[in-house]
C-alpha cells in the first residue's frame, strides 16, 4: 500500500524576501517520515521552512498539504474558514517576546534588572496563554516536565538564559497541539548535554503522532529523524534514508575578506597596559538562587579566554557584569581596566574599551535602524544611532561595510537582512571603535557550518593582527579559535 502523502512541493519556483531562492523545487513528505534538512546556506534552509508554512511566494509550480484536508473540510462544513497552519507549529531561530502591554521588545539590560521584571509574563503565564482554546495530548504540566521547565514556571520569561528560552519556545510549539512541527535549527543555544537529549525529546513527540521536520547541521542529526534532504543551488539536490548514506562534507571556503583591509582596520587597536579584568570572590544571587558563587578570575592584556558552562550556569550573567548591564556589580570587589567598579565611573566610560557581540542584540535595535547606522552606533555604545557622525566616522563605517561585503545592504533595516549579515554587522559595530577587549557571547550561534567556520577564521585573523583581549563564549568546541588558550569553566563553580 502506498504511504499517504502529507505535503508535496512540485516543480516550484520560490521567491523569498523579494529574491528567487528556489527553482524547480520538489519535495514529498509521506506519513511516517521525520525529516532533517541540511545545506550550506542558512538562508535557503529558513526559506524552505517558510515555503512549507506558506509564507513565501510561488509564481510557478505548486505546493499541496493533504495532511490538513480533513481538518479544513470539516471546518468549512461548520461554516468556518481555518487554515492548515492551525495544525502546524513552527519554532524559528529568532524568537521575540513582548512585554505585557505588547507594545515593545524588552531592552537589553532589563534582563539583569530584577526590579523591572514585572513587566514580563512568567513562564507559566505565557504557557497558559498559549494553551487556551486548544485541547489535545499536550498540557502545561507534561510539556513543562518534558522540556525541564517545571522549576522555572514562576520565573519571568525575561530572565531565562538562552538555552532555557529555546526550551520555552519548543514548549510553546507543542501547546498549539500540532500535527506537523517545523523547527529551524532547534539545537542552537543548547549545551552539550541538552543537545544529546534532544533526540529523546523528538522520539517522545513522534510517538504521540507528531511529524517533524528540522533544519540542522549535517554533523548533528538527532535520533528520531528517518530521512535527510540536502538543499543546494536553489533546489533539493539529494534525499536519503538516515543510515543508508552520508552527506558530502561542507566545502571549506577561502576567507572571502580583504585581509589587508582587516589588518589595517584592527591595527588601531592598542593593548591595555595592565590587568583587564580582576574579579575577587564575586557572587551573584537572585532570590534564593546562587548564579555565580565566589568567582576569582584575572584576565591579563592580550589573553584569549573561553568561558564555558551548561545552560543557566551564569555565562551571560558574568558578561553582564563586565559590560555594565548588571546592577549587582556595584556590591562586588571587581576591577575593570585597573579601576574598581562603583568608584564613580559612568556607564559610557565603562563600555568604551569593550566591543560586545551577542546574537540577541539584534532584537533591541529600533526597527528603523539600518546596517550603516547600527555599525556607526558602535562609536557611542548605543542600541542605534541617535546623533550626528563625523566624516571620519562615516569613512570608517564604509571600510567595515566594504570588508564584510555589506555595502549593497547598508541602507536596509537590520531586521530585513539575513542572519549571517546581521552577525557581520554586529561584529563591525563592536570593532569600529578599536576596543581593547572583545566579548563574543555565542556570537556564531545559529549560523550555518560554513559561516561558522568563516566567523572563527575571522576572529583568528583579528587575534593575529592585533593585541586585542578576547572573551569567547560557546557551547561548540569546533567554533573556538585556536588562539583561545585559557578557560573559565562555570560548570565547576559549586
Ligand atoms: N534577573 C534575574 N532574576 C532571576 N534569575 C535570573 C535573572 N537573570 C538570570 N537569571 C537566571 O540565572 C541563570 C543564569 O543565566 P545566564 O543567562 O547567565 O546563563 P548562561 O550560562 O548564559 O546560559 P545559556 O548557555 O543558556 O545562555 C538562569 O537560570 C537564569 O534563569
Amino acid at each position: 500500500m502506498k504511504a499517504k502523502i502529507l505535503l508535496q512541493i512540485e516543480n516550484a519556483q520560490v521567491k523569498y524576501l523579494g529574491e528567487t531562492i528556489f527553482q524547480d523545487l520538489n519535495f514529498t513528505w509521506e506519513e511516517g517520515q521525520q525529516w532533517a534538512i541540511i545545506g550550506s546556506s542558512g538562508r535557503e534552509l529558513t526559506a524552505f521552512l517558510e515555503t512549507l508554512r506558506g509564507t513565501t511566494h510561488i509564481p510557478e509550480g505548486k505546493i499541496s498539504r493533504p495532511f490538513s484536508n480533513d481538518y479544513t473540510n470539516q471546518k468549512n462544513e461548520e461554516g468556518r474558514i481555518n487554515s492548515f497552519r492551525d495544525l502546524m507549529a513552527y519554532v524559528s531561530q529568532q524568537f521575540r517576546f513582548r512585554n505585557k502591554s505588547n507594545l515593545q521588545n524588552f531592552y537589553f539590560q532589563q534582563r539583569f534588572n530584577s526590579s523591572e521584571s514585572d513587566e514580563a509574563a512568567t513562564v507559566r503565564e505565557l504557557l497558559t496563554e498559549n494553551s487556551q482554546g486548544k485541547s489535545g495530548n499536550w498540557t502545561l504540566g507534561n510539556v513543562a516536565e518534558l522540556l525541564r521547565l517545571t522549576s522555572l514556571l514562576d520565573e519571568s520569561i525575561l530572565k531565562l538564559s538562552n538555552g532555557e528560552t529555546r526550551r520555552l519556545t519548543l514548549a510553546l510549539g507543542l501547546l498549539s497541539q500540532p500535527e506537523i512541527y517545523l523547527m529551524d535549527q532547534p539545537m542552537t543555544g543548547l549545551d552539550v548535554e541538552s543537545r544529546a537529549a534532544f533526540g529523546d525529546f523528538l522520539k517522545t513527540i513522534i510517538c504521540k503522532g507528531i511529524h517533524i521536520l528540522i533544519t540542522t547541521s549535517p554533523y548533528e542529526i538527532p535520533d528520531g529523524i528517518t530521512h535527510i534532504a540536502e538543499l543546494g543551488e536553489g533546489r533539493i539536490s539529494r534525499t536519503w534514508k538516515k543510515g543508508r548514506d552520508h552527506f558530502s562534507p561542507i566545502q571549506q571556503r577561502e576567507n572571502p575578506w580583504d585581509l589587508s583591509l582587516l589588518q589595517t582596520l584592527v591595527s588601531t587597536i592598542t593593548p591595555f597596559e595592565g590587568r583587564v579584568i580582576d574579579l575577587k570572590n564575586v557572587s551573584i544571587r537572585y532570590g534564593k538562587k546562587d548564579i555565580l558563587h565566589q568567582i576569582n578570575w584575572q584576565v591579563n592584556s592580550g589573553e584569549r579566554w573561553l568561558v564555558k558552562g551548561k545552560n543557566g550556569s551564569g555565562k551571560s550573567t558574568l558578561i553582564s557584569l563586565l559590560i555594565g548591564e548588571n546592577p549587582q556589580a556595584y556590591a562586588q570587589d571587581f576591577w575593570l581596566f585597573g579601576r574598581k567598579r562603583g568608584t564613580g565611573e559612568s556607564i559610557w566610560e565603562l563600555k568604551k574599551p569593550i566591543g560586545f557581540v551577542a546574537p540577541e542584540l539584534v532584537r533591541f535595535f529600533p526597527a528603523n535602524q539600518t546596517v550603516r547606522k547600527v555599525i556607526l552606533s558602535g562609536f557611542f555604545d548605543t542600541m542605534g544611532l541617535f546623533r550626528k557622525t563625523t566624516l571620519e566616522q562615516e569613512s570608517k563605517a564604509n571600510d567595515w561595510l566594504s570588508l564584510f561585503k555589506l555595502e549593497t545592504i547598508a541602507d536596509l533595516p537590520l531586521n530585513r537582512i539575513s542572519l549571517e549579515q546581521q552577525r557581520w554587522t554586529l561584529l563591525a559595530r563592536a570593532l569600529i571603535k578599536s576596543p581593547m577587549l572583545l566579548i563574543l557571547d555565542e556570537a556564531s550561534q545559529g549560523l550555518d557550518d560554513s559561516q561558522r567556520a568563516l566567523f572563527k577564521m575571522t576572529i583568528e585573523k583579528i587575534c593575529a593582527f592585533s593585541p586585542i583581549s578576547l572573551i569567547y563564549v560557546s557551547h561548540y568546541i569546533a567554533d573556538i579559535p585556536d588562539s583561545v588558550n585559557k578557560t573559565l569553566d562555570l560548570g565547576l563553580k559549586n
